[in-house]
């Protein structure tokens, strides 16, 4: 199971971080974010030799702007976490780089509104993912999760990442969630100490429990 942990901005704790069984690291490059990673920030947190997956963060940022993040912060992955559209996603495919494509879920969702991007993952086999997330108007980092069970009505084939709420209680509810396309999770705000800041001894036993 892939393990994405989001929202890093603390030096000390990407550190302590890259000591543990994951697989990607988040950075927050919204603004209106309260893990936001700031200019100042960034060129920090790019002085660090990431052994792990990183993936910028982005809410309806503009393609340059993204752009300038990808050398720096050494991108493995962009997350696109707004309103984008497949277009925009495609600008970015074609210079060879990831992406996580969030989506909120509500007990509506439908999931024939994915049929473009689903056509776009065929187009670059491997290198498009889904990230389920809980709706909020922050469009991220709500600490609440979402009904799993709307995912039974997601038939497509493009592998997904669950998101929104995930907590050290849920290590059953996740090995019990069954999904062909289910890739990982992603974890957030539920094992912070304070915005931006994990409690890195809890998500070791968390991930401990859940890969026994
Ligand atoms: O975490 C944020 O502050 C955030 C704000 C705006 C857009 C995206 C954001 N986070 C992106 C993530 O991938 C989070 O891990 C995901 O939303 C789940 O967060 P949480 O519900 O806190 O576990």
């Amino acid at each position: 199971m892939m393990i994405k942990v989001c929202g890093m901005r603390d030096i000390h704790n990407i550190n302590q971080l890259q000591e543990l069984d994951i697989d990607f690291m988040g950075i927050i490059r919204y603004s209106k974010s309260k893990r936001f990673v700031d200019n100042s920030q960034k060129q920090e947190v790019a002085q660090q030799t990431m052994n792990k997956g990183t993936v910028g963060v982005y809410v309806n940022e503009t393609v340059d702007n993204i752009l300038k993040d990808i050398i720096p912060l050494q991108l493995d992955v962009v997350q696109l976490h707004g309103d984008e559209n497949p277009a925009f996603a495609k600008a970015l495919l074609e210079i060879d780089i990831k992406i996580f494509k969030a989506f909120q879920i509500t007990e509506d969702f439908n999931f024939d509104t994915l049929k473009e991007w689903e056509k776009l993952a065929s187009q670059y086999v491997g290198k498009l993912f889904f990230v389920f997330d809980t709706a909020t108007p922050n469009y991220g980092g709500s600490g609440k999760k979402f009904n799993w069970s709307i995912l039974d009505s997601y038939k497509g084939e493009v592998p997904f990442l669950l998101s929104g709420g995930i907590s050290k209680n849920d290590v059953t509810m996740i090995k019990e969630f069954k999904h062909n396309m289910f890739l990982g999770i992603d974890l957030n705000s539920k094992f912070e100490t304070e915005p931006g800041v994990k409690n890195i001894e809890e998500i070791k036993t968390f991930i401990e429990k859940l890969r026994k």
